[in-house]
């Protein structure tokens, strides 16, 4: 994978643990903060002088600066230091490692404006496309969005779907042109850019520099001014809270974070989940601030935190809705739970390490709730577990993980996405797993049709890669290919173009990424919302070793493709699996068909056998090297199968 690129995924991609979210949280505050006001009355701040905003963004625009600056502004946190990189700084080890930016957090701030004082409440939108879910999760709190473009980079594909997501939740949205001070920034174009793309006049955009402070003064006037307050409730009423995020807290439990549509909330209190009906006490209720900073109550439209002795992160529904112990509400519309669209089969190279490895994925998933597991078990490999992500650097992250913060030693299979197999007596079974796929003579007896999830997909592109782009597209079997201009360019820059098709999900799991930063030079951007499903050719693919079918290297292909995957997948397994004692014939079939074969021709025992007299030490080197070889390798049947035979599955 290209690193550069693959850097860059994951550092949006990987949603900070909770546990880091809040510890970070804490050594913000500790380094930064300045003292929590001391009299902080919520009830002094009814909706009128509420604004919920979110900031939404293409990847690197700029949200945690500005996030930053605002902060600063408004006297949250002490201003640093001009010409300090303090988010670098910020950053705790493990994220540093790991290139994940240290995000917005959910904050309060105090700001006087027209001599009132306002309370204006930044929601965090965590992650990237993978997590639309949650971004579109968080907005549901927020009455106004702060659409964040680089004046330099212009609209990307990013912007275009969070600018969507919002303006779906009928969010006001407020057009920011970031890093006006890069040489490179181009305000004017891309204004025109914005106004083609969003329909938002010129005039209604703000050009700053997050970096330097520019412009950002105007930025929270505009939110005061133009975000409207959250609708005006009785606090009267019975208490309704909207539960859009959870974190936890080893000591506390479940932290949940909650907005308030009516009533008034308060420590001490009763209250039930309108989901799972379950009754908690609140021992602990405040605002982050963005720390989090214990008041006494929460009003209607505010935005804060409660702890009420919840013990695990499922008790936490996200998009729930909390009431007080005998005064049932109507619940509020929730959301569609997080759907996985990769799976992988997860077992640990050592078979006895089983127990440890479920533990650990247990432990991970309380901080990563959009991970489905299910047990599984394989022939070649053992007991395991099948893990459901909702992208392909989603499982990337996960599996790092395992490794980094468990010490995981594991061996993931390849990512397959999730088939319909629609049969002739209409019934429709979803799977997650190539070995549960029909055989072909099930096929054609049972089994109607076959579908797969398409996606579609839009990228950005200068009009110089636009050829490129259109033949990545043919090769990955897009359809319905379609595109517009986005701008018409200037003297220093060329027009851009935005591609739009529908593309098989499974073709852009494997190597779509890679080839699209590759062949753009990186200047394309792509990102792609779920289509549904679709009928498709589809055959499962087993490859044999000795005779013996490898479960676990199962894999569904296109059957238009099968013969050129049969042909590439013997020959890099011949590469990776080394010579065995014996003749190992490798073959790709398709049902009973053989349609790919290499032979790994059989080699001796004694790597020192060569080595006479006076090489001891290089004698020992060789065993020492077969040694550690082995360590890796998994014994399938008669054959030792190195880990990279699997880990080269992730790649085409
Ligand atoms: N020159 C310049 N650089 C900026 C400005 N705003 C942000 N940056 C830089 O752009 C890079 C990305 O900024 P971030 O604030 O981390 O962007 P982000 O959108 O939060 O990024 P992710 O959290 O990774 O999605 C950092 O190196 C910032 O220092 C700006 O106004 N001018």
């Amino acid at each position: 994978m290209n690193s550069l690129w693959r850097n860059a995924c994951l550092k949006v991609l990987s949603r900070p643990s909770r546990e880091w979210r809040t510890w970070n949280c804490r050594n913000f505050s500790s380094s930064s903060r300045l003292d929590a006001p001391k009299s902080l009355r919520m009830e002094d701040f009814p909706p009128d002088v509420i604004r919920n905003f979110s900031i939404i963004a293409h990847i690197d625009h700029g949200k945690s600066t500005l996030a930053d600056r605002l902060l600063e502004l408004t006297g949250t946190i002490k201003k640093k230091e001009m010409g300090r990189n303090e988010q670098v700084l910020d950053k705790l080890k493990v994220e540093r490692e790991r290139g994940i930016t240290v995000k917005a957090q959910t904050a309060s701030m105090i700001h006087e404006h027209a001599d009132k004082k306002f309370l204006l409440n930044l929601i965090d939108t965590p992650g990237h496309v993978d997590f639309s879910w949650e971004v579109s999760r968080s907005l549901a709190a927020c009455q106004g969005a702060l659409l964040l473009v680089d004046a330099s980079q212009g609209v990307q594909a990013q912007s275009i779907s969070v600018f969507h997501i919002a303006r779906e939740r009928g969010l006001k949205i407020i057009p920011v042109l970031n890093k006006i001070d890069l040489p490179a920034a181009q305000p004017e174009l891309i204004a025109s850019q914005i106004q083609s793309t969003f329909g938002i006049d010129p005039a209604e955009i703000l050009s700053i520099s997050a970096k330097t402070g520019k412009g950002v003064d105007a930025v929270l006037k505009a939110v005061i001014e133009r975000i409207p307050p959250p609708s005006k409730s009785s606090p009267q009423a019975p208490v309704k809270a909207f539960l859009f995020d959870s974190l936890y807290d080893r000591y506390r439990g479940v932290i949940s974070l909650i907005n308030i549509q009516d009533g008034i909330l308060r420590k001490g209190d009763k209250i039930a989940s309108c989901h799972t009906r379950k009754k908690y006490e609140i021992t602990e209720i405040g605002i982050m601030h963005p720390e989090e900073v214990p008041t006494t109550s929460l009003h209607p439209g505010q935005v804060g935190y409660i702890a009420c002795n919840m013990k695990v992160s499922s008790e936490a529904h996200i998009g729930d809705t909390l009431h007080r112990v005998g005064e049932p509400v109507e619940p509020m519309p929730g959301f569609k739970p997080s759907k996985a669209m990769v799976f992988a089969g997860v077992f640990p190279i050592d078979s006895s390490d089983f127990p440890k490895l479920e533990e650990s994925i247990k432990r991970l998933t309380l901080t990563d709730r959009s991970v489905t597991v299910q047990r599984e078990s394989s022939t070649a490999l053992g007991q395991g577990c099948r893990l459901g992500f909702l992208g392909t650097l989603h499982m990337d992250v996960f599996r790092q993980r395992l490794e980094d913060e468990y010490d995981a030693n594991i061996i993931i299979t390849a990512p397959t996405v999730p088939y319909k197999i629609v049969y002739r007596d209409g019934k429709e079974v979803f799977i997650s797993n190539p070995t549960e796929f029909p055989d072909v003579l099930g096929l054609a007896s049972k089994v109607k049709e076959i579908q797969e999830p398409v996606v579609k997909a839009s990228i950005i592109v200068p009009e110089e890669y636009f050829g490129d782009m259109m033949d990545l597209c043919f090769s990955h079997r897009a359809e319905d290919l379609d595109h517009r201009y986005l701008d018409t360019g200037s003297e220093s820059s060329s027009s851009r173009i935005m591609l739009t098709c529908t593309v098989p999900l499974s073709e852009v799991v494997t190597d779509f990424f890679d080839q699209l930063k590759r062949r753009s030079s990186g200047f394309a951007s792509f990102d792609y919302e779920d289509a549904g499903y679709k009928k498709s050719d589809l055959a499962k693919m087993v490859f044999l070793l000795n005779g013996k079918p490898v479960d676990a290297l199962a894999i569904i292909v296109h059957t238009s493709a099968q013969d050129k995957i049969g042909r590439a997948w013997v020959k890099k397994l011949h590469k990776v699996i080394p010579r065995q004692l014996f003749e190992v014939p490798i073959q790709a079939a398709i049902g009973k068909k053989v349609i790919a074969r290499e032979t790994l021709s059989a080699m001796r025992a004694d790597v020192t056998a060569g080595l006479y007299g006076g090489h001891y030490e290089r004698k020992m080197k060789h065993l020492e090297n077969q040694k550690e070889g082995k360590k890796r390798m998994k014994r399938i049947g008669t054959v030792d199968l190195p880990q990279e035979a699997f880990f080269d599955i992730l790649k085409k």
